[in-house]
Order: structure tokens, then sequence, then C-alpha cells
């Protein structure tokens, strides 16, 4: 078949001309040049190489990362590890990995020890097993790998993130808290409450300010982020954000031991406690806007002022109401909005990443 009429064939023919096909080309002239430790050329291309083996690598751990979840029912404090180490992007600043974001460095301890990070440990801790099996993938991936994996179990969307983040490799390349211009602590992540650490009066401003100056999320995608409070509960002895907190005695009536959160109907919540947005806090789906008035008159569930003002903001309302109506669309913005948050500030190897 002439070039002319394969193009046509297939929609992409622009201009009559007809020359013979091309002699058939060695697959090496496809691929540019793979390095010897399997590392993709430039273009990330492995057609010699038979697969990508960092994606063959990623695959095992999310493999790993599955039984970690089955068993211990910790999807939401996966999520909010990555968004906390995604979170502390400042796209004001443009030198790696002084602009914070997805780097993997909220396994160090100034980061860790900031008090928007309070309680987190424990998810670093349940990853740490899964980065000795499996050392030459990066912090940075491996973490947000976790939060997609979670919310897929959870019965999310699938988010197609871009892998080949490179992480830090020294505490002082953490984000100080107070390094955010504007900001007073915790590297500029949002305050569920007044009085906010970026002197704003009111939580539509401070939501954007912390997601729209500093990290450039439109006032959609923060609603659609916000959503990822349909996981997830708020402890007293981690932000004190609420009257709920580890243990039977002090959990709320959604979050005892014996509550069934999961979306398949299974037993099981993790650590007993805390207080919920959602009735069903392990399942991802719209409930979080769908039921929010549930949330807002029942004292055993969760609405802070930040999740308040996302129906009561003239902008923020209208996304709101479109997610409470239609899932769908929820998680087709989710995931969107997920994958762009992961790859915050991330440097990427090979520069264009590869999906697994
Ligand atoms: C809009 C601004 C946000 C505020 C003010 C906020 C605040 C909070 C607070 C106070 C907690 C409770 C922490 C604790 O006591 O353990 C929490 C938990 C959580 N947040 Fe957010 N958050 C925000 C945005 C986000 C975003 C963008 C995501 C993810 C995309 C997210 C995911 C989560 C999850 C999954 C939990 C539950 C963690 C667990 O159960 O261990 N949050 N958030």
């Amino acid at each position: 078949m002439c070039d002319q009429v394969f193009l046509s064939s297939i929609g992409l023919a622009q201009r009559p001309f007809c020359r013979p096909s091309s002699p058939p080309q060695p697959l090496r002239s496809f691929c540019c040049s793979p390095d010897a430790m399997g590392n993709a050329c430039s273009n990330g291309c492995f057609a010699m190489l038979g697969g990508n083996p960092k994606a063959a690598e990623l695959r095992a751990c999310k493999e790993e990362i599955k039984t970690l979840i089955e068993t211990r029912n910790c999807h939401p404090i996966l999520v909010r590890l990555a968004w906390h180490d995604s979170g502390t992007y400042d796209q004001r600043i443009k030198d790696w990995p002084q602009r914070g974001g997805a780097n993997g460095a909220i396994r160090f301890d100034p980061e860790m020890n900031m008090g928007a990070n309070a309680g987190l440990d424990k998810a670093r801790g349940y990853l740490e097993t899964i980065q000795k099996n499996h050392p030459s993938v990066s912090w940075a991936d491996l973490i947000q790998l976790a939060s997609a994996t979670a919310i897929e179990m959870a019965g999310g969307p699938v988010i197609k993130m871009k892998y080949g983040r490179v992480s830090v490799t020294d505490p002082s390349q953490c984000a100080g808290p107070a390094s955010r211009e504007g900001f007073k602590g915790n590297a500029g992540l949002p305050d569920a409450a007044p009085p906010f650490g970026c002197g704003a009066q009111k939580p539509e401003e401070h939501l954007r300010n912390v997601f729209g100056k500093k990290m450039g999320f439109t006032d959609q995608e923060i609603v659609a982020l916000s959503g990822a409070h349909t996981l997830g509960r708020v402890f007293k002895e981690r932000s004190g954000a609420c009257p709920f907190g580890y243990g039977e005695q002090s959990a709320s009536k959604y979050t005892k031991g014996n509550c069934i959160a999961r979306k398949d109907g299974k037993s099981g919540v993790g650590m007993v406690g805390g207080g919920a947005w959602t009735k069903n806090w392990l399942t991802f789906d719209n409930s979080y806007f769908a039921n929010y008035k549930d949330a807002m008159d029942d004292d055993d569930l969760i609405w802070l002022p930040t999740d308040e003002v996302l129906h009561n903001d003239p902008e923020f309302k209208k996304y709101f109401y479109k997610y409470a109506g239609d899932q769908n669309a929820f998680f087709q913005d989710y995931a969107l909005a997920h994958k762009k948050l992961s790859e915050l500030g991330a440097k990427f190897d090979p520069p264009s990443g590869f999906e697994i």
C-alpha cells in the first residue's frame, strides 16, 4: 500500500501526493538509546527492552500496597500523605526542590513534624517496608502510587498518573514551615478553621490563597479535590478539629469497630475512632457532596468551615451542586485534578515520565 492510501484509510492524508512506501526500518531506528541499566532513552522509549523495568517494579509495589490496604483499611491516611507531600508546592518558586511538591520530602522529619502533618508518620511507616522491598522505586512515586491505589480500591476513579518522580535525598531539602511568602506555617498547607495562617478572614479567601495563588488550582479543581473528604476522618489528637479521638470510647457513631464503611460491605475500619465527613468513609463516591446536609445536621459527622464555604461561595457552589447530582462528573474532574496534584513541583526521570 502506498503511504497516501494508508494515510487516507486512517483519516490523516492532508495533501494529494503519492510515493512508494519507505523500505521497512529496523526497530532500532525508532528507539534511540536506552542505557545499559535499562533506563529509557530521553523519549521514554523502551521498545527494545521488552517493557519498562521501572514500571514493572512500580506494578509490583502496587500489588503490595493493595495487600496493605486490604488488611489495614488505611486508604484515607495514604491519600492524605500524598496530598501533604504535594501540598508544599509553591508555583512562585522555580527551583527544585525548594519549590516543594511531590518529591518525597514528607518522609523526612523536618516536614513530617510540621503541625499539619500530625499522624502521617503512621502512613510513612506503612510504606517503609514496601520501599525496602523495592529500593529502586523513589519515595515520591511510592507515596503517589499508594494514594491512587487507595482511591481505586475505595471505588473511586482510576487516576492515570505519570511516574518517574525524583525524590529528595536529604532532610535539608524539605520545605521549611515558614518558607512560603504570605503563609505563617506548614509550608502553606490549608487550615481547617480560623485563624488562617495566610491572614485571610474568610475560608474562601484562604482556600484561594492556598490552592490558587500558591499551587495554581482553579475554583473547580478546589471543589473537586475537596471531595477527597468523602474518605477519612478527623482526630482530636491530630488536627484537633473535632471532638472525636482514638479508641472506641472517643469514637463517633460511624467510626466504632463494628461499623461498615467499606464499599464492598466487609467489616474493618483500621484504627477505631475519630469523626468522619461521611457515613461510609472508606468508600470513594460523591456522598461528601450529595449528603452534606446530613453532615451539617448530625453531631456525629464532621463539616468544617472550609467544607461549608464550598456550597455557599457563588463560584464554588456551581461545582459543589454539580458533583452532588452527578457522580460521573465528579469522578472525571477529580481524577484530572488529583493527577495535577500528584505532579506538582515534581522532577521526572525520564523528563516525560512514564505510565505503569
Ligand atoms: C480544602 C482544604 C483542606 C483542609 C482544610 C483539610 C483539612 C483536613 C483535616 C483537618 C483533616 C483531619 C486530619 C486529622 O485530624 O487526622 C483532614 C483529613 C483528610 N484530608 Fe483534608 N483538608 C483539605 C484538603 C484536602 C485535599 C485536597 C485532600 C486530597 C486530595 C484531602 C484529603 C484528606 C483525607 C483523605 C483525610 C483523612 C485522613 C485520615 O483519615 O487519616 N484533604 N483534612
